[in-house]
């Protein structure tokens, strides 16, 4: 529906949208879509909306619209708000949602239809921002003038009050405690853990290549992504509260539990509709039922945790807490932290929420990064190389340390372009809580545009990391494109890319490039465990790649792309692993 009288008005893309913390939709997608080098491109110039893989070459642009587009364009219409000023609106087809994650669509349309759009299914509307100015404004110099809006919905019966989906009050309060607990010590013996969970790794793929190669074999098979999953698992239940899941090595009912959770957190924030509110659902639908059990089993062990913690509690003040000899603690956790912290008393329940919320967000984003950035360095064998080059003269046969991580700088580069090509969650979600004028952005409406109070916002992280106007080669695998500085080269209002304003950090942020690299959000709700994550994900990587040489399973399209809480594989990410024969 190019040119219907309907044009000015929004246009019904349903279909399955996906709203969760960490965004959304669940539908499968070709991996080339995703892949690194040449693999994705814009098949059209300016102007056309569709994004494809060279090599699926059947994969035509679709330019007529169904029977069922043009109905759920109708319904939107009589259902939804007008336009918002001078606003371009999507004109999207309920069928372009069918096939393929949400994001990939609203990436077409913000190269069709620039920055800062509106975007309309059933009876919704929201506005996609894709431009580094306005997501600036949104998430920093006018940062409380938003909420999590639907986020919160989805999370609360999750994480309660915890940082992600808390209330401005819940939020101020806990975020003064909880940020403080991820100092310089903390994240010093955090390395050593991130060493010791790799090692166990490691461990048990060598134990499995003994046995091939009693067999007469050199190679395994592995389903990586699962291994980074456990991994991550294991990580994050010592860091956060000093459990060992021990999931590298076995199965547990808590670990069984933990991924029900997570599982049923995916499953919500791929439907629109909140299903899990119908009253009784709860204790009628089996599926609610088990996630009802599998919640009560992690909440028990989290609250045992938490009277442990506090029976041996030995209140401090912040100062000195940070202070500790965390490498030789037996509990480094952050949970001590939080226990002993003077003048920080809190109710179990508060406690618990933090803990969960921690547990779920710090889990599958991680393993989530290691996942792709494996693919990408398994197609880019030249990078791949470079990074075993710079494994083998820091480390030798060495375990990592803090100090070798400051070292491995290419790996750095590599965990950052992957989160670059892949962040995790692709879209961040805000809802406006009074009226506000937004920025007009690179190329938008130079008086900007005014929203009024509820509206709902994406900021898609996906369209700003691949943005033609602020990456050169924006779908390319190039780590090292974080060395180079670029200019704002007349981009009003944007200050360019330059390494140096963040003087010291060990990895590019959004100051760097002013908002236009935000794999971590920004502002005052950007994410808290950043720098554990990106060193966790440099020690995991470096440890794997000094031993084995990892290669793709099939071909980098049979790696399907699906999306829940992270971008993930559909069917895991198969590999093959070998002992390094060149390895020092
Ligand atoms: C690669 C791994 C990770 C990625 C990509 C990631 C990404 C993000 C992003 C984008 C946000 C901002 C969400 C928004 O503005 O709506 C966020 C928030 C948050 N993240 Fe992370 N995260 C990661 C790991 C972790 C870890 C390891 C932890 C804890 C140990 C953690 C805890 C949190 C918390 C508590 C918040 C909420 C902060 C607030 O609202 O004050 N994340 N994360």
């Amino acid at each position: 529906m190019a040119t219907s009288v309907l044009h000015q008005l929004p246009t019904v893309v349903n279909g399955s949208i996906h709203l969760n913390d960490f965004s959304f939709v669940g539908v499968s997608r070709p991996p080339c879509f995703h892949s690194s080098a040449t693999h994705l491109f814009i098949s059209k110039p300016k102007g056309s909306r569709i994004i494809r893989c060279q090599s699926t070459s059947t994969d035509e642009p679709k330019t007529r619209r169904n029977l069922l587009d043009n109905a759920s364009n109708l319904l939107t219409n009589f259902l939804s708000g007008g336009s918002l000023g001078s606003m371009p609106i999507a004109e999207g087809a309920v069928s372009d949602l069918f096939g393929r994650p949400l994001f990939f669509s609203l990436y077409d349309w913000f190269i069709e239809h620039g920055s800062v759009y509106k975007l309309a299914f059933g009876p919704k509307a929201f506005v996609v921002v894709s431009d580094p100015i306005v997501v600036r404004h949104i998430l920093r110099e006018n940062a409380f003038c938003y909420d999590k809006g639907v986020l919160a919905d989805i999370l609360e019966p999750i994480m309660g009050k915890g940082l992600i989906p808390a209330d401005i009050n819940t939020w101020k309060q806990r975020r003064r405690v909880i940020a403080p607990g991820f100092h310089a010590l903390y994240l010093e013996a955090m390395v050593k853990i991130f060493t010791d969970c790799s090692e166990r790794t490691v461990s048990k793929f060598e134990k499995l290549l003994e046995v091939e190669d009693s067999r007469g074999g050199k190679t395994i098979e592995l389903e990586l992504e699962a291994e980074f999953s456990s991994l991550a698992l294991d990580i994050i239940g010592l860091g956060v509260f000093n459990y060992d899941f021990g999931s590298v090595t076995k199965e547990s009912p808590v670990i069984k539990a933990v991924y029900g959770t997570l599982f049923e957190a995916e499953h919500r924030s791929t439907f629109y509709i909140p299903y899990w509110k119908i009253p009784l659902a709860t204790w009628i639908v089996p599926r609610q039922r088990k996630f009802q059990n599998d919640l009560k089993f992690i909440n028990d062990c989290l609250d045992g945790l938490i009277r442990n913690a506090k029976e041996t509690r030995q209140e401090t003040d912040v100062e000195k807490l940070q202070q500790r000899d965390y490498l030789n603690l037996k509990d480094a956790s952050l949970l001590r932290f939080l226990v002993d912290m003077r003048g920080a008393d809190v109710d179990d329940r508060q406690l618990r929420d933090d803990l969960m919320t921690m547990l779920i967000a710090g889990h599958e984003t991680t393993a989530a990064v290691l996942t792709w950035a494996v693919f990408l360095l398994a197609q880019n064998p030249s990078k791949m190389k470079r990074a075993q080059a710079e494994i083998d003269s820091v480390l030798g046969q060495e375990r990592t340390s803090y100090e070798a991580v400051k070292k491995l700088e290419y790996i750095r580069l590599v965990v950052v372009e992957a989160l670059r090509l892949y962040p995790q969650p692709p879209l961040l979600i805000r809802r406006a809580l009074k009226s506000d004028l937004l920025p007009g952005g690179y190329k938008g409406d130079k008086d900007g545009y005014a929203i009024p109070a509820g509206t709902d916002i994406f900021l898609s992280v996906y369209n700003l990391h691949r943005s033609p106007y602020f990456w050169d080669r924006p779908h390319e695998f190039e780590p090292e494109r974080f060395l180079r500085q670029r200019k704002s080269e007349g981009i009003e209002g944007w200050a360019g890319f330059d390494p140096s304003r963040s003087p010291g950090a060990l990895y590019p942020n959004e100051i760097i490039s002013d908002f236009a690299f935000l794999p971590f959000g920004g502002g005052p709700r950007k994410c808290v465990g950043d720098q554990f994550a990106l060193m966790e994900s440099t020690v995991a990587l470096a440890m794997l790649l000094q031993k084995f040489d990892v290669e793709l399973k099939g071909s980098p399209e049979s790696v399907e792309l699906v999306t829940g809480a992270t971008i993930h594989t559909k069917n895991g990410l198969w590999c093959k692993l070998r002992k390094r024969s060149n390895a020092h």
